[in-house]
């Protein structure tokens, strides 16, 4: 009898399973919803998805269901909307990209959006206020350094390029990676001998944060394991923590060299100078962040395509003697400098050419909806993730006739889609797809044209690039087309190649270009020590640091409550606002009502007396005052304080606070959920410099960023 029971009760917790199941398949494959592969609930497509070379499995369903320029699929449980088309792209996150331009979580990163003030990482942040400032600074920075040709740091770590290529020709790709890296150290920090450990922290990031990186970017759930059983949460931790730390202590470096007038023209430099008296970063923990993630981007992305230029070269040597023919009737017996460029559209074309045959961010990188939307006739969900799939993109055989082979004279040919005048400035890298899209569209485009225009027209004034051959056999050794890493960006895999000087003439003067300009270089700097000693010119004094003031960046205290809660609001003060919430959810703290309505975050940097004064408008004043803020470490503290009012540390496992207490900051999470309050945060007793040195709301805002596009 009880068997029976038990047999009963199985079958029917399997029914129920089964329907369940069968309910949860229609549900996610609505034959009306928009088309793409047959999902399996919960799981998606996370089944036959591969790791490796996923943008080729992409392209295959691209063929078979983005008939109208974009499909759908699933990963655990996310939602994709993979674009195929580039009108698709355009109308979705350019014209849409007010509340289209948000970054999906990356779940082995701390805090990846910046969502809970780690302000790290600019390509992964939300749209949010730290995006916004720190994507106004680096545009800014990256613009002045364009005008001024980099400080001559590009011609000079080419010319070393060069001279390490005829010295050790076989280690090429390390001395690529190492070029690209020496010129991002220079721009940043002024200091090429960071190169190999930035290099290093470079690909670091870019691992972490593939989905060929670690497995908890697949298996999401696994990333919450508690920290005893997590290797990989620990593992991020040690690679977070000493990447912050060395940033931080670059620019602490750039300081004191600044102070003894030894610092030459760099992002740094320019940060302490001038910018640190006028921005809205926030101080020295931001900023660090901003340079140096500056720098590490500026690294994996060169290589890409300076890397696949040598396989290109082996692989078409007529457009090898193409481009050698032109720098040599240009340029004569000097390297091709930015301003040979106009009178170099064949360099220009294969250089293009080759960003398009091969890739380096061949999925392009994901944006996220912050708003329900409809397209097409088609419901897309807020927090859908679209994926502008370049791969595609380049690969369409209208816009690009032939699309598999490297043709550069598409852009070079009338009668070619591509083709465009006047070739004194196209073709330009400059707005290709591979950028990306809308207002999240990247910032080194210029920087990124001027590298490869230096670098590969020196290669092509110097050297014959060959197929290297087997000594023993004389065969040619292969340079493999199609064999890379999967990461979110490329590069080839180790191969081997000839790097034939094309004459000894050149060869003689591209070492003595090298000699010359380490030796001025080296005659430089020591004049500028020297000088420095002696109290003469060039020492640059850093500017008094101002007391730190409070900002509230968000123009409208409505605009971070949810828009049907708000009936309008004001700001006081620079300090205080006012919110009037109209409507209420149920649940909330205390069992009484009252959904999130506001929060703040506060950085207290060092110990300080503040006054958080919490306020119903209807009733009387609340004040909690007085709150030391000593109890460091602790990472949830509850306020006894009448009107529901909550505050804690946030120093949850999963929000990273950047190194709270080791780096000074320690940032307080503020929330409030009564139906209408005022909140005032002031610094009571600002007897240190930088208490207090950042009020935000958040979440942020996305309204009034369309400027920046
Ligand atoms: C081959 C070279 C490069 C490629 C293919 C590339 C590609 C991209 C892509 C696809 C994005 C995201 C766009 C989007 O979400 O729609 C991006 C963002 C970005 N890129 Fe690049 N990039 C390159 C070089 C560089 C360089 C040299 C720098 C600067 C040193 C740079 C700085 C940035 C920054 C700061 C962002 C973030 C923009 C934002 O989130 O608002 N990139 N890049």
């Amino acid at each position: 009898m009880q068997l029976l029971t038990l047999v009963i009760v199985g079958l029917f917790m399997l029914i129920v399973a089964v329907v369940h199941f069968i309910k949860a398949f229609r549900e996610v494959n609505d034959p009306n919803g928009i088309p793409g592969p047959t999902q399996i609930p919960y799981l998606g497509r996370v089944h036959d998805l591969p790791i490796q070379f996923m943008w080729l499995k992409f392209k295959e369903w691209a063929d078979k269901y983005g008939q109208q320029g974009f499909y759908r699929t699933m990963m655990l449980g996310a939602e994709f909307i993979v674009v195929t088309d580039e009108k698709v792209a355009e109308d979705l996150l350019v014209k849409r990209a007010k509340y289209n331009s948000d970054r999906p979580v990356i779940q082995s990163l701390f805090d990846s959006k910046s969502t809970h003030g780690s302000m790290e990482y600019l390509p992964l942040m939300g749209h949010n206020t730290y995006w916004a400032r720190q994507r106004k600074l680096s545009h800014s920075y990256l613009t002045e350094a364009t005008k001024a040709q980099y400080y001559g740091v590009m011609y000079f770590e080419v010319q070393r390029w060069m001279a390490r290529l005829l010295e050790n020709p076989e280690d090429f790709q390390h001395s690529i990676e190492d070029m690209s890296s020496k010129v991002m150290c220079q721009l940043t920090w002024d200091d090429p001998s960071l190169s190999e450990y930035c290099t290093k922290s470079a690909w670091g990031l870019l691992t972490q944060m593939s989905p060929a990186g670690p497995i908890t970017n697949v298996l999401t759930p696994l990333w919450h394991l508690p920290i005893l059983i997590n290797p990989w949460k620990r593992a991020e931790r040690k690679r977070h923590d000493e990447q912050q730390a060395w940033w931080m202590e670059r620019l602490l470096t750039c300081r004191e060299k600044l102070a003894r007038g030894e610092l030459r023209p760099c992002w740094t430099r320019q940060f302490l100078e001038k910018t640190s008296q006028k921005t809205s970063i926030s101080g020295d923990y931001e900023a660090s962040c901003v340079i140096g993630m500056l720098a590490l981007v500026g690294i994996f992305t060169v290589v890409g395509p300076m890397s696949y230029w040598l396989v290109s070269m082996v692989h078409n040597p007529k457009w090898q003697e193409a481009v050698q023919r032109e720098v040599d009737e240009v340029c004569g017996n000097r390297m091709p400098r930015l301003e040979d460029a106009p009178r170099l559209p064949i360099l220009r074309a294969c250089i293009k050419e080759t960003m398009r045959w091969k890739p380096n961010v061949p999925t392009g990188v994901a944006h996220e909806t912050e708003a329900d939307d409809h397209y097409q006739g088609y419901f897309i969900p807020k927090g859908t993730r679209i994926l502008p799939f370049d791969w595609s993109f380049l690969r369409n055989p209208v816009k690009y006739p032939d699309p598999e082979n490297f043709r550069p004279e598409r852009w070079l040919e009338p009668g070619w889609p591509t083709y465009k005048e006047p070739l004194t400035q196209y073709p330009t890298i400059k707005g290709l797809t591979s950028f990306g899209w809308g207002q999240r569209q990247c910032l080194g485009m210029s920087l990124t044209q001027d590298e490869l225009i230096v670098g590969c027209g020196a290669l092509a004034w110097l050297f014959n690039l060959r197929h290297k051959r087997d000594p023993v056999t004389g065969r040619e050794l292969p340079v493999p087309l199609d064999r890379s890493n999967s990461l979110l960006i490329i590069k080839p895999d180790p191969f081997q190649m000839e790097f034939e000087p094309r004459s000894e003439e050149r060869k003689k003067e591209a070492l003595r270009l090298w000699k010359e300009s380490e030796a001025k270089d080296r005659a430089r700097r020591e004049r500028w020590l020297r000088n420095v000693k002696e109290g003469k010119a060039n020492v640059i004094k850093e500017p008094k640091v101002a007391q730190p003031t409070l900002k509230i960046p968000s123009p409208s205290p409505a605009a971070a409550v949810p828009a049907a809660l708000v009936d309008g609001g004001e700001v006081r003060d620079g300090f205080s606002k006012t919110v009037q919430v109209v409507e209420e959810k149920s649940g909330g703290v205390n069992g009484h009502g009252g959904s999130l309505a506001e929060k703040a975050v506060i950085d207290v940097k060092k110990e300080a007396d503040i006054s958080i004064t919490i306020a119903r408008l209807d009733s009387t004043a609340y004040e909690s005052k007085g709150l030391r803020n000593e109890k460091r470490g602790k990472p949830t503290r509850q306020v006894d304080c009448p009107g529901r009012l909550q505050w804690r540390r946030e120093c949850g496992a999963d929000q990273n606070v950047p190194s709270p207490g080791r780096l000074g900051h320690d940032p307080i999470l503020l929330t409030w959920t009564t139906a209408a309050a005022s909140i005032r945060v002031s610094q009571r007793a600002p007897s240190r410099l930088g208490a207090i040195d950042r009020l935000d709301r958040d979440p942020i805002p996305n309204r009034g960023l369309d400027a920046l596009a």
